[in-house]
């Protein structure tokens, strides 16, 4: 899904802001044939290349960063693949299930020295579970199901940013999870991170079955609108404005960047950000007692 998202809005016409063009080299499913058919639909007019095998994306020598949106299930073989082949990431959160996962996938990048970054674009859904088959990848506990790992990461990822920009702390968490009434996974979860240093402390929510939103648009990464409001009666100011696409472009735009300067990691959504959160996210799931397959041994 969110991979022809992505594409979509990768081959929009931009204006004269745009910081970087991006080119798609290749398309590299699992399958020739799905390849295919996503050219069909989300690229027409074009001819990327079409693999039938990650492997072979990994082995185009014309391939500079390697786009992955398969089921965070799969992130930590398919980034540490990718990394052995020797081809720079832009990966879909969670980076990964939990954060021994991730210290493998950072330590690699590191190690061999390729550009491995998370991406955060928000798009809102509501899920009932009760409807869902049992192999749905927002109940299958296998495929990484779950509230906390599925939309608890952006208010956690976005909140850690603003109130602990040098992540130099280490919040206190406490949490609360609800588990879902037909699958052992976390159907809400509240949390609250608590800077002690800073005085500060986020509340975060996130559900499976309802949200709330203070930003407003097709994605939070292009709002079309945002309503402020402060303690007190009548204290509500409300801004709207248009803007072309969902906002995928400034993923690549910082990937491309990066690159192109020959940075190892973006300067905001940097390997400890995501490291952090893989953490973070262990703890809730800790004190939730959610635990995925990848973490029994
Ligand atoms: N940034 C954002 O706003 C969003 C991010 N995400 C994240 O992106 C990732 C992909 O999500 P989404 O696009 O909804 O996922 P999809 O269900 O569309 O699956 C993505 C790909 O994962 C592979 N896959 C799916 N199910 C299985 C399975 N059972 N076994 C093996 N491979 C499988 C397939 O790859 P192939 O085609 O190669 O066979 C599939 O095309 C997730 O990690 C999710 O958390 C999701 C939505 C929004
Ligand atoms: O990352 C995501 O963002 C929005 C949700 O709708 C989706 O299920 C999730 O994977």
């Amino acid at each position: 899904m969110i991979a022809s998202w992505f594409v979509s809005d990768l081959v929009l016409e931009r204006g004269s802001d745009a910081r970087a063009k991006h080119i798609i080299q290749v398309i590299g499913p699992s399958s020739e044939t799905k390849g295919k058919g996503f050219v069909e639909k989300y690229y027409p007019n074009s001819a990327p290349k079409v693999y039938g095998s990650y492997e072979a994306v990994y082995a185009d020598p014309d391939v500079d960063c390697v786009y992955t949106a398969t089921l965070h299930a799969f992130h930590h073989k398919n980034m540490l693949d990718t990394i052995a082949a020797g081809k720079n990431i832009l990966c879909e959160k969670p980076v990964s299930i939990n954060a021994r996962e991730a210290e493998d996938m950072v330590k690699a990048a590191r190690e061999k020295g390729f550009f491995l970054m998370e991406v955060l674009v928000d798009f809102g859904l509501e899920v009932e579970t009760a409807s869902l088959p049992p192999d749905s990848c927002l109940k299958n506990l296998a495929l990484g199901a779950g509230a906390l790992l599925d939309i608890g990461i952006y208010s956690r990822t976005w909140s850690d940013i603003l109130l602990n920009p040098s992540a130099t702390d280490t919040p206190v968490i406490s949490a609360n999870t609800i588990p879902a009434p037909d699958a052992p996974i976390d159907l809400s979860d509240v949390i609250v991170m608590s800077y002690p240093r800073q005085r500060a402390q986020a509340i975060l929510t996130c559900t499976l079955k309802k949200g709330s939103v203070v930003v407003y648009g097709p994605a939070a990464s292009s709002p079309s609108g945002f309503v402020v409001t402060t303690k007190g009666p009548g204290k509500v100011w409300k801004c709207e404005y248009e803007r072309a696409g969902g906002g995928f472009y400034y993923e690549a735009d910082e990937v491309a960047l990066d690159l192109a300067e020959g940075r190892k990691e973006n300067g905001v959504m940097r390997l400890e950000v995501s490291l952090r959160m893989m953490r973070l996210m262990d703890e809730v799931r800790r004190q939730g007692g959610v635990v995925y397959p990848q973490g029994k041994a």
